[in-house]
């Protein structure tokens, strides 16, 4: 059998808080398997964003494993883990981050040559076309819409062609349509083979996946398969609900 793109064991979490210590993660196990595109919802301060933060070796886990292929992040030293940050993780982000002076084709290059590499302009126009860009190339982040901006964030991830891809609320500042548009063509990549994790607090996002994996209070408390838009929007009103209760409970105390 091959090993998961992702597997998580006993995964904690603890922050020095303000007011003391919080623990984001209190035991988290989780498997992706290749291919598999993964959303990860829950209600706020449930530890969605410390997760995949852990997941993609941007944090250290205060217990547990992850491993990447088989490759246990926690044996790596700082550049080595940085290593593989560059050369095996791809990152979208909410904001896009892409660099303003760059043109589009040049964002998408930017971590080949972060990796010492030179770029390979065939490789950058087969992504931009892939991501329905073709004609976009040379265009400033400043002459493309936030749906656009996001499809060359998109094929930035892909350059290194990554085992993973991590998405922080990819859709999370774009217009119902873009969002839609970008949701499809994370589900066409997945469907070639590319595994993707994304947070989200969308249910319709959510839907794109192949599962959903509900987070609260530091803890996995459900999966949906196949997940249908109205069934996670219904989880997470329960989940919300409760989070919710629980915080108007320690209030009262
Ligand atoms: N750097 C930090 N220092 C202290 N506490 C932190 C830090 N980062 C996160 N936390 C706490 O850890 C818990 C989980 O945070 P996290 O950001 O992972 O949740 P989330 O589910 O992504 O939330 P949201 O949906 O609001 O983005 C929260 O209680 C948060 O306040």
């Amino acid at each position: 059998m091959t090993a998961p793109a992702i597997r998580i064991r006993r995964l904690r979490c603890r922050f020095d808080g303000e007011g003391g210590p919080v623990d984001a993660l209190r035991g988290v196990d989780l498997d992706v398997p290749r291919g598999a595109f993964a959303a990860i919802m829950g209600p706020s301060g449930s530890g969605k964003t410390t997760l995949l933060h852990c997941a993609a070796g941007l944090r250290t886990p205060t217990e547990g494993t992850v491993e990447l292929d088989g490759t246990d992040l926690s044996a790596l030293d700082e550049p080595r883990l940085a290593e593989l940050r560059r050369q095996r993780i791809g990152f979208v982000f909410q904001q896009f981050n892409l660099l303003p002076a760059l043109t589009a084709e040049e964002n998408i290059e930017l971590p080949l040559r972060l990796d010492g590499r030179g770029p390979d302009s065939q490789r950058t126009a087969a992504l931009l076309a892939q991501v329905g860009l073709a004609q976009r190339g040379g265009h400033r982040p400043g002459q493309l819409s936030g749906g656009q901006q996001q499809r060359v964030a998109v094929a930035r991830a892909l350059v290194t062609d990554p085992e993973v891809v991590f998405a922080d609320e990819p859709t999370g500042a774009l217009d119902i349509r873009s969002a839609r548009e970008v949701l499809g063509l994370l589900r066409h990549l997945a469907d070639r083979g590319q595994t993707i994790v994304m947070v989200t607090h969308d249910p319709v996002a959510a839907s794109y996946a192949d599962a959903v994996l509900f987070l609260a209070d530091g803890l996995v408390v459900d999966q949906l398969a196949s997940p249908a838009a109205a069934a996670v929007a219904n989880r997470m009103a329960v989940l919300v609900e409760s989070a919710e209760r629980a915080a108007n409970a320690v209030g009262a105390r």
